[in-house]
C-alpha cells in the first residue's frame, strides 16, 4: 500500500440527510487519495428496535446489545445503512465495495459480560487483510459498517467513532469525522478551530462537550495521540473546505 489512506467517518445522524450526502459523495468522487468510510446507524438502530416495541438501553452512550436484538441491529448497520450510503456512492460514480470490520483484518471482542455483543476493536489480534491492501491500491472506496467478528464467529457491535479510530490507527491514515453539527462547540455556541486534551477535560467537566461529542472526542484524541498526527471533525462541507470544524490535537 502506498500514498495517503484517508479514513472518514459518516455518522448515523446524517443518513437522513440525502443532500448533504450527496455533496459529499460527489466530493469524494474528486479525491486523489485513497480513502475508507466507516459508518454509523444509531438512529436507525433505534427506529428498527422502536418499530419492534423493543427497548433501548444505553450505557455510557453504549447500546446494551442483547444476543436477541443482533439481527435487528445488524441488519440496520450492515445491512440497511451500508447499502444507503453504497447507493450514494455509486449515484456519484464510485466503485464501492460494503464491507464489515471482519474483512478489512480487524478482529474485535466482548467489552463486558454486562453490554451483551457490544464489542471494541482488538488491535494485538488485527493485522490489515490482502483483501484491504488490494482495495486500497486499486482505489476502490471501501465502506465498512461498525459490526465485527471474533475469530471464533461471535458478532459484535462496535461504536462507529471506535471502530474509525481504531481502523485509522491500523492504517496508519488520516481520520476525519463527518457529523451533523461543524465541528465541536463552546460555550457560547462558537467553533472551536482547534481542541487540545487540556481544554477538551475543562469543558467535558462543564458539561459543553456530551454525549455522541465526547465518544467523537475521545476517539480523535487516542488516534492524534498514537499515529501523532491531528484529526478533525467536520460537518459535510469538510471536502470542499478542508480548513473547516475543529482539528483535534494531542
Ligand atoms: N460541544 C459540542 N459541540 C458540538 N456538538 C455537541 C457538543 N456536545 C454535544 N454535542 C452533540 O453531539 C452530536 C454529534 O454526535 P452524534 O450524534 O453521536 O453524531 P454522529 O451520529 O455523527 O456520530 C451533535 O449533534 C450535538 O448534539
Ligand atoms: C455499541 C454501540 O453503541 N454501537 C452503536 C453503533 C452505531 C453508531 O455508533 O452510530 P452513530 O455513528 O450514528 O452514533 C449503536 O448501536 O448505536
Amino acid at each position: 500500500m502506498s500514498g495517503v489512506v484517508e479514513v472518514i467517518k459518516i455518522g448515523g445522524s446524517l443518513l437522513a440527510q440525502p443532500a448533504q450526502l450527496r455533496a459529499l459523495f460527489a466530493g469524494l468522487a474528486q479525491q486523489q487519495h485513497s480513502t475508507v468510510i466507516v459508518h454509523g446507524g444509531g438512529a436507525a438502530v433505534d427506529n428498527w428496535l422502536a418499530g419492534m416495541g423493543l427497548q433501548t438501553e444505553k450505557r455510557d452512550g453504549l447500546r446494551v446489545s442483547h444476543e436477541q436484538q443482533m439481527p435487528l441491529i445488524v441488519g440496520a448497520l450492515a445491512g440497511y445503512a451500508n447499502k444507503q450510503l453504497m447507493s450514494y456512492a455509486i449515484e456519484a460514480g464510485l466503485q464501492p465495495t460494503g464491507l464489515s470490520l471482519w474483512e478489512t483484518g480487524m478482529r474485535c471482542k466482548a467489552l463486558s459480560s454486562e453490554l451483551g455483543q457490544v464489542g471494541i476493536c482488538d488491535e494485538e489480534q488485527s493485522q490489515v487483510s490482502e483483501w484491504m491492501n488490494w482495495l486500497l491500491e486499486h482505489s476502490h472506496l471501501s465502506i465498512i459498517s461498525c459490526i465485527g467478528f471474533d475469530a471464533n464467529g461471535g458478532w459484535y457491535n462496535v461504536n462507529a467513532d471506535n471502530a474509525a479510530a481504531a481502523l485509522a490507527q491500523m492504517l496508519k491514515a488520516k481520520l476525519t469525522f463527518v457529523t451533523d453539527v461543524d465541528g465541536v462547540y463552546d460555550q457560547q455556541q462558537q467553533l472551536i478551530p482547534q481542541l487540545d486534551s487540556a481544554r477538551y477535560r475543562h469543558l467535558c467537566q462543564q458539561g459543553v462537550i456530551s454525549g455522541g461529542m465526547k465518544v467523537k472526542v475521545d476517539s480523535a484524541l487516542a488516534t492524534a495521540r498514537q499515529l501523532r498526527r491531528s484529526v478533525r471533525i467536520c460537518g459535510c462541507a469538510c471536502l470542499t473546505r478542508p480548513e473547516s470544524g475543529t482539528t483535534i490535537v494531542d
